[in-house]
């Protein structure tokens, strides 16, 4: 939702995109999701800027071995900095900025599993990415269906990280929301 408000444009595109495919006579369902890929893109790239675990969970090799030309003694707490991976300039053009479009080729010719790893990669892979990354998609969808949002007049938003192994904002978001028809619709 930061982002959404840090770029009205993205929100502006997703909101049409849900307008088209759901209309306003019933709310936006899990089976839906299909039918909106750049919502499902707006989830990809902040989980590509912010990811939850910028550090994904420490592992330890069960034998010495060698990783990316590096001796790693068994034992060896390995830590992988998926942030960073995230923001490489030699994996992703110009990588500081938020631009949902450029995640279409998740699942296409492009190797996304290597460099977009939000729940991890390879045989320790998150279990619960797929639910997780529903249901992040599907709350956010809803929040765009139900409300219009805009910042909170004459506040400038934070975007300034915490430290430790999951990553929140330091300054909680504000904003304002006002419900949309749909709501009236389906409520009363
Ligand atoms: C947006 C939601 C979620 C995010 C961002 C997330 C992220 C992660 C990450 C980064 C890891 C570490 C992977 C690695 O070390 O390479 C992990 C592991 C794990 N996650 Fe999630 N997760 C999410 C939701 C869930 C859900 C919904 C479940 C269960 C229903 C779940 C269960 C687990 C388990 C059991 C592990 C440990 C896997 C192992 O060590 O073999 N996660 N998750």
């Amino acid at each position: 939702m930061t982002n959404l408000l840090k770029h009205p444009q993205v929100l502006e595109k997703a909101r049409l995109e849900i307008d088209e495919k759901i209309g306003e006579d019933r709310l936006i369902d899990e089976p839906d999701l299909a039918e909106l890929p750049y919502l499902q893109n707006v989830v990809s790239e902040t989980f590509r800027l912010f990811p939850v675990a910028p550090l994904l969970v420490p592992r330890t090799p069960t034998k010495d071995m060698k990783i990316g030309g590096y001796d790693v003694p068994r034992d060896t707490i390995v830590l992988v900095n998926a942030w960073a991976i995230h923001r490489d300039p030699k994996l992703w053009d110009d990588p500081e900025r938020f631009v949902p479009e450029r995640c279409n080729n998740v699942g296409g010719s492009e190797n996304y599993a290597n460099k977009l790893m939000p729940f991890g990669n390879g045989r320790r892979i998150c279990p619960g990415a797929g639910l997780g990354q529903r249901i992040v998609t599907l709350a956010l969808g809803s929040l765009i269906q139900c409300f219009d949002w805009e910042n909170v007049k004459g506040e400038e938003i934070d975007m300034t990280e915490s430290t430790g192994l999951g990553m929140h904002k330091m300054d909680p978001l504000r904003a304002m929301c006002r419900p949309r028809p749909i709501m009236a619709k389906l409520l009363i």
